[in-house]
């Protein structure tokens, strides 16, 4: 084509050309801007960015959006809101223009007429921000209660086996599951509801200016000066590009060193009462220091790359982009004067027009340097997005075991059977703690378990819990659930205790609501275990706050809200009772629960011997419950008819399983005792006779010694 021709065509459609060549260089520079840069390391963070795709992102993104039908729609109406803004920014700027140039040729009357319009205008526009405001934080809320919600079902499943928690626990991936649930997906809500209202309304506000530039500049030769505007601000994005971090792997390793925090701080708190008995709150107050310190060096770093960030961020977009914007406003104003004359109307002119096209520059320079920086919460919600979908993914994957597990080597039997066939006792980590368990007991077969520390007792407990994977080859065939009566209960030797009523505390894990158990067979229950003073206790504390409001004529809701029987009122059970005095409410459970099987961890460990003998007795004889315990003292031995006994030599574990005769085994038992103690006693009888030969020796040799010396005396004599 000649280049004749090729001007023809370029003047036919110059404008078409011009504006879209506009748009193409801001959507480069946005793109650009909104690119990663991914060659930038953090350098504090040892850990590499874990992997997330954009297409697992977006995806993800999408379903949290569509998880509700409210979503969806309260989105579209921020888009609709979004957009009109945009427009009546627009007419605001050009009402400013307009403003100023009838003020500068003292037009009243048009003056006044524009400033009504301008705060007519001003209505819709209030509207309009205040009901974004409202929807960005309504979209969030909707947001983080889908999610938490949909987390917090896969967190506590109650279709599963209740395995869930402790298996993400010995898990190597999550240690942190609630800052997870609450920390993570607040920021996550928080982010993804400001995400499109950051991206929306300045890209809209950089189209609507860009249009508008290209179509009010006071002098059709400005479409150029247009494009290269758009060049400048293109090559300077270029340049903030290498100041801008990688805000993905900061929002990543200042989250985990926020929740490290966090963790070493909750285990003091949980752990009070020993830090203060054993003094070593300097201890713990290095470790607390130290991750603090971590996480202060972390964020001070970060703040620094921010720091320099937004400086070249402020100076490229406010003034660099504002200089050359001014510039091309001024320019054909500067140039047209050389050329006509001035008069009242043509400075009207130019100032309405500067005035306007000024204002549409910078809020265009403005949106745009907004478009850039939402690229740091892009990352961050990226993050966010990562941290939420490793959990989901973890807490899917233990959901998705239990059931396969459960269904491969798991058997139920109607014949009230406990089978161990040939299961090895594997912990989570994958060590082998035991070859191969073999036994079966049926209802009525009390189970003593003993063996050193760390053999695998509890383990044991684990697997039949499942807790802990029944590993191939091995078989375990438990009794069918039974809709009256449950198969298992468990007691720890520290149970565990919810701030809550004293009822509550007593037919854990059942729920208040729809149990049937009325105050005196709870009273009952507590004397059993000699615990009843708890009730008595409540009480009077309740009997006081009915005295105090009473006392207090201006409360009467307060005095409403009292609850009307003394196990209904609620107290802190873990930091009030003792050991011994928890694993007695404890026994409460089991006897208000009455399984079939016991499984007893040490759970009267704290109590004393003949109340521990009383509450055997009354579980077993009264109750008929069988029970298969772990316990350390023989005068509990008596209650079992079947021994499984761990045995460590050379490292190495066995069982063996036979029925147990207590009376015959306490006899050997005694006996051996008694072997122990004279063999013991033989030992240190030997020892001193030892130190006594040697020290007779010693003190001949001396003698003798002395005598050779008074001889020598003698022959010096
Ligand atoms: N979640 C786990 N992950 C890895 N190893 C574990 C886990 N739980 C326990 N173990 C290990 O398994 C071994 C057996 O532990 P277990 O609690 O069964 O011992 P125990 O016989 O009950 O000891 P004790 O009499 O002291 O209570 C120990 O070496 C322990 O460290």
């Amino acid at each position: 084509m000649k280049p004749g021709r090729l001007l023809k065509h370029y003047r036919n459609h110059r404008d078409l050309i011009l504006r879209s060549s506009y748009v193409i260089v801001l959507a480069l520079s946005v793109v650009e801007g909104g690119g990663g840069n991914g060659k930038k390391k953090v350098k504090s963070s040892s850990a590499a960015t874990p992997k997330l795709s954009w297409k697992k992102y977006l995806q993800f993104i999408k379903e949290t959006i569509f998880m509700d039908r409210k979503t969806p729609i309260l989105l579209g109406s921020q888009v609709l809101l979004l957009i009109t803004r945009a427009v009546i920014s627009l007419k605001i700027a050009s009402l400013d223009g307009k403003l100023v140039a009838n003020l500068v040729s003292s037009k009243f009357n048009k003056f006044l007429k524009l400033l009504v319009l301008w705060m007519v205008i001003g209505i819709p526009a209030s509207f309009i921000n205040s009901s974004l405001n409202f929807l960005q934080h309504y979209i969030k809320l909707i947001i983080r209660n889908n999610l938490t919600n949909k987390l917090i079902n896969k967190y506590l499943p109650v279709s599963g086996d209740n395995t869930t928690i402790y298996k993400l626990m010995n898990s190597a991936q999550i240690h942190d599951p609630n800052q997870r649930v609450t920390t993570n997906i607040e920021q996550l809500s928080d982010s993804l509801a400001k995400i499109f209202p950051q991206l929306l309304k300045p890209s809209l506000d950089v189209l609507l200016c860009a249009y508008q530039l290209s179509k009010t500049a006071p002098n059709s030769n400005t479409a150029e000066g247009v494009l290269i505007l758009g060049l400048v601000v293109h090559f300077t994005t270029l340049l903030l590009k290498k100041f801008q971090p990688n805000f993905t792997r900061l929002s990543i390793k200042s989250n985990d060193l926020e929740n490290n925090f966090h963790i070493y701080h909750s285990k003091v708190i949980e752990n009070n009462e020993q830090l203060a008995l054993s003094k070593s709150y300097n201890l713990e107050l290095n470790v607390l220091d130290k991750a603090f310190f971590e996480l202060a060096l972390f964020k001070r770093l970060e703040f620094r790359r921010f720091a320099v960030y937004d400086t070249m961020m402020t100076f490229i977009v406010k003034y660099t982009w504002g200089a050359a914007g001014l510039l091309l406003c001024s320019l054909p104003i500067f140039v047209q004067s050389q050329f006509k004359e001035i008069n009242d109307h043509l400075i009207n002119e130019f100032t309405s027009s500067f005035i306007t096209n000024r204002r549409l520059l910078l809020t265009g320079s403005d949106s745009l340097g907004k478009i850039i920086q939402s690229k740091k919460n892009l990352q961050n919600l990226r993050g966010y997005v990562m941290k939420t979908l490793e959990f989901e993914e973890e807490l899917n994957e233990i959901n998705a075991s239990q059931t396969v597990v459960k269904s491969e080597n798991i058997t139920y039997n109607d014949t009230e059977e406990i089978i161990f066939d040939n299961v090895p006792l594997v912990t989570p980590s994958g060590q082998t703690l035991v070859q191969n368990l073999s036994f079966h007991i049926k209802k009525g077969d009390h189970l003593l378990i003993i063996g050193p520390n760390g053999a695998g007792k509890s383990s044991f407990f684990r697997i039949l819990g499942g807790l802990w994977p029944v590993v191939p080859p091995g078989k375990l065939g438990i009794p069918n659930e039974d809709p009256v009566r449950k198969n298992f209960f468990y007691l720890p030797q520290k149970p565990y205790f919810t701030i809550g009523t004293l009822k509550e505390q007593i037919v854990y894990p059942d729920s208040v609501e729809g149990c049937e158990v009325t105050d005196d067979e709870l009273y009952k229950l507590l004397e059993l275990t000699k615990l009843e003073y708890l009730a008595t206790d409540c009480e009077e504390l309740l009997q006081h706050d009915i005295d105090t409001l009473t006392a207090d004529h201006g409360k009467p809701d307060e005095l409403r809200q009292l609850p009307m029987s003394p196990f209904d009122y609620v107290r802190n059970w873990s930091d009030l009772l003792s050991i011994g005095e928890q694993q007695r409410l404890a026994l409460c459970r089991l006897y208000y629960q009455r399984p079939k099987f016991a499984i007893l961890d040490e759970c009267t460990s704290s109590i004393s011997a003949d109340l521990e003998q009383d509450c055997y007795k009354y579980a077993i004889e009264e109750l008929g419950i069988t029970v298969l315990s772990v316990c350390h003292r023989t005068t509990l031995w008596r209650f079992h008819s079947h021994l499984l006994q761990f045995k460590v030599r050379d490292n190495i574990t066995t069982t063996s399983f036979h029925k147990f005769s207590p009376e015959e085994r306490l006899l050997k038992h005694e006996e051996l005792v008694l072997l122990d103690s004279k063999l013991a006693e033989k030992q240190e009888l030997e020892q001193r006779l030892k130190f006594l030969e040697q020290s007779t020796k010693s003190r001949a040799r001396n003698r003798s010694i002395l005598y050779i010396s008074d001889d020598e005396d003698e022959e010096i004599d």
